[in-house]
């Protein structure tokens, strides 16, 4: 899918520039300098070199003199390009980094709403491309910068060998003589310039537009190949699933096919790309030649010197290079413009839920309260309500029990709550107050989340607990107490310190299903919020465990407002409050003892689920597996 992206300005540019690492330009415009000297440098040698030795009254102290300096010249300018050179490259490398951590950071930033957002995900997706392709503000620096030094250069440089050339005529007026001295001779040598350079123009245009091609191609291709790689051949969840469900290896089929297309498509392109550049190298070859011709026509008619014309041709083949260079620029800065421009959408793409300002009151005595007023919600790009009008209210310290159906918007009504997602209607309100009203990440620090789908990061057992908040140890150490996880972590390796699998530390310890859902419990705990909300928590326990967790329930929740979501009907006993949604709906909200009178769905799922688990039915049960299978 071809990327759409703003044409930002090259002040913007430079902004950039400037921000990620300050000086590049200057240090880039010594560098072309000393390029550009080292180029004319040579050629006036060569030319004088041949004068010399061509000359009457050759001299030999005078050709040491003139090889010496020549050479002291350019080993100084090859010392201090090299110089230089080592500057620029870390500057291109400070560039590529400073790129990346930006991206880094605007992708860990940005609301969730925003990091879920498809476009976004696109936006993301050809930033990479662009710095990867496009070597990004460092490539741009390097071919402005060496245009516009090469192109002062060379208008200095042309405008006087041009002058010199014009002036210098043969003293004899007749066949080539008369032709050296004509203007017609000047006016092919301003073709011969005039030709590469008006040819660079619609040729690096053309090599731009396969390039462009290029990139539109890569955003789609990368996003998909950087979700093969990372979430299923390198995922060790994914890769049980592959190796029980893909005995045929589909997925690397797949995948294959899929690299083929892309390889085939890039080659095309870069052939193509690479074939409009040569054509103006041909073009280019045969132009020297040609120039060569036409000076030498001066030289043979005795206008100048053997040695001039090495000269001034030598001048005038760096004049076509600059100005060729320059026309290159101008045809593929659109491709390394686009590649910038993608990334600056990237880095400024609009967080709109990103706009409240006002702090969180910091409060001891955790006296916040939430009201979810007439709420609904439909998740982006579906049509059916994923929660209707939903409203409620928690008072502090209360412990609720969300319970309902599969689908019934229990996790969706938790997102809404901690501001992962935002309402499509209605409001949420803290204290009072909208809470987009707020600035979202002081809001998000209110809460302490298990998620059904929690994450445990291949960092410390200690790193995981805390995540980036100050690392008590003694408090970690209280946390996976609670949690029943202690026992396991102290057998460990390195303690508190071991690494969670085998990712990135080979001495890191794998633990099972239930001991990281004990530590993501832990690492709630510790984050001590006023809200705590736990969605399935105990969904990996073991009975004696989940009995164990309950047990310690109170020193869990302290007197935070807590919101468990179970589909364990006897976990309600902890919540003085029990809330039932159905199809997206509130429909019973009460204690315990009043739902049960209601017989309502409340009462259906708490009857269904205590009579599939009585000691009579499991055993009329067993009896009828028995029955059909016996052990010969
Ligand atoms: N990212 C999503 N995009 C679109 N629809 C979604 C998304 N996540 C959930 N839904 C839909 O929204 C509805 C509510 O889902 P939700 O996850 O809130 O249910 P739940 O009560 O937590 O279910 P469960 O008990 O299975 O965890 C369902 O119909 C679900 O299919």
């Amino acid at each position: 899918m071809p990327e759409k992206s703003n044409h930002h300005t090259y002040r913007e540019y430079l902004h950039f520039v400037n921000v990620i690492r300050p000086h590049t330009v200057g240090v880039q415009v010594a560098a072309a300098v000393v390029t550009i000297l080292q180029g004319y440098v040579a050629v006036t040698f060569l030319g004088l070199l041949v004068s010399q030795l061509t000359a009457a009254n050759s001299n030999q102290n005078r050709l040491v003199v003139l090889v010496g300096s020549f050479l002291t010249v350019m080993f100084l300018m090859a010392v201090l390009g090299y110089w230089l050179d080592q500057h620029v490259q870390v500057n291109a490398r400070a560039i590529w980094f400073g790129m990346q951590a930006m991206a880094n950071k605007k992708m860990l930033n940005v609301t969730y709403p925003t990091f879920i957002d498809p476009d976004f995900r696109d936006k993301y997706s050809a930033a990479n491309t662009s710095i990867m392709f496009t070597g990004g503000f460092s490539s741009f620096i390097i071919q402005i910068v060496n245009s516009i030094c090469g192109l002062i250069a060379a208008i200095v440089l042309s405008g006087a060998s041009l002058v010199v050339l014009f002036t210098a005529r043969a003293t004899a007026n007749t066949g080539l003589a008369q032709f050296a001295n004509s203007p017609w001779l000047f006016v092919i040598m301003l073709a011969l310039i005039v030709i590469p350079v008006a040819a660079a123009i619609p040729l690096s245009k053309l090599s731009s537009k396969f390039t462009h091609r290029f990139f539109d191609y890569n955003v789609q291709y990368n996003r998909l190949s950087a979700y093969f790689i990372n979430n299923i051949f390198d995922d060790y969840i994914a890769g049980k699933v592959v190796r029980i469900f893909d005995p045929e290896d589909n997925l690397v089929h797949f995948f294959g096919k899929m690299n083929t297309k892309q390889y085939k498509q890039d080659n095309k392109l870069q052939v193509q790309a690479t074939a409009a550049r040569s054509v103006n190298s041909i073009i280019l070859a045969t132009v020297i030649g040609a120039l060569y011709v036409v000076v030498g026509i001066k030289g043979l008619a005795g206008a100048i010197s053997i040695g001039a014309v090495i000269a001034y041709v030598g001048y005038l083949q760096q004049v076509i290079g600059a100005l060729t260079n320059t026309m290159d620029t101008v045809g593929t800065s659109a491709a390394t413009l686009k590649g910038l421009d993608q990334f600056i959408d990237f880095i400024e793409y609009p967080d709109t839920e990103a706009s409240g300002k006002l702090p969180i009151e910091k409060r001891t005595d955790n006296d916040y309260e939430i009201t979810v007023a007439d709420v609904s919600y439909r998740y982006p790009g579906e049509k059916a309500w994923a929660l209707h009008h939903v409203s409620l209210r928690f008072k502090v310290g209360q412990r609720l029990a969300l319970v309902g159906p599969n689908g019934s918007g229990k996790t969706t009504l938790i997102k809404l709550l901690t501001r992962l997602a935002e309402p499509t209607e209605g409001r949420i309100l803290l204290n009072g107050i909208d809470a987009r009203k707020y600035d979202i990440h002081e809001y998000q620090q209110i809460f302490a989340v298990v998620f059904q789908d929690y994450r445990l990061f291949a960092f410390s057992v200690a790193d995981n607990v805390a995540v980036n908040t100050h690392k008590d140890p003694a408090r970690i150490q209280r946390a996976l107490t609670l949690a029943g996880v202690w026992d396991r972590v102290q057998k460990m390796p390195k303690g508190l310190d071991t690494s969670l699998t085998k990712n990135i530390d080979a001495d890191g310890a794998d633990i099972s299903g239930g001991e990281a859902q004990k530590i993501a419990i832990a690492r709630a705990w510790y984050k001590n919020a006023p809200f705590i909300i736990l969605d399935e928590p105990t969904a990996a326990l073991d009975p004696v465990s989940e009995y164990e967790i309950y047990q310690r329930f109170d020193d869990l929740m302290q007197d935070k407002t807590a919101i468990y979501v179970s589909h364990r009907m006897s976990s309600t006993r902890f919540s003085q409050r029990i809330v039932v949604l159905d199809h997206g709906a509130i429909v019973e909200d009460g204690i315990h003892a009043a739902l049960m009178q209601e017989k309502g769905l409340y009462y259906q799922l708490f009857e269904a689920q205590a009579q599939y688990y009585t000691a009579d039915k499991i055993k009329a049960q067993r009896q009828n597996a028995d029955a059909a299978y016996t052990i010969e």
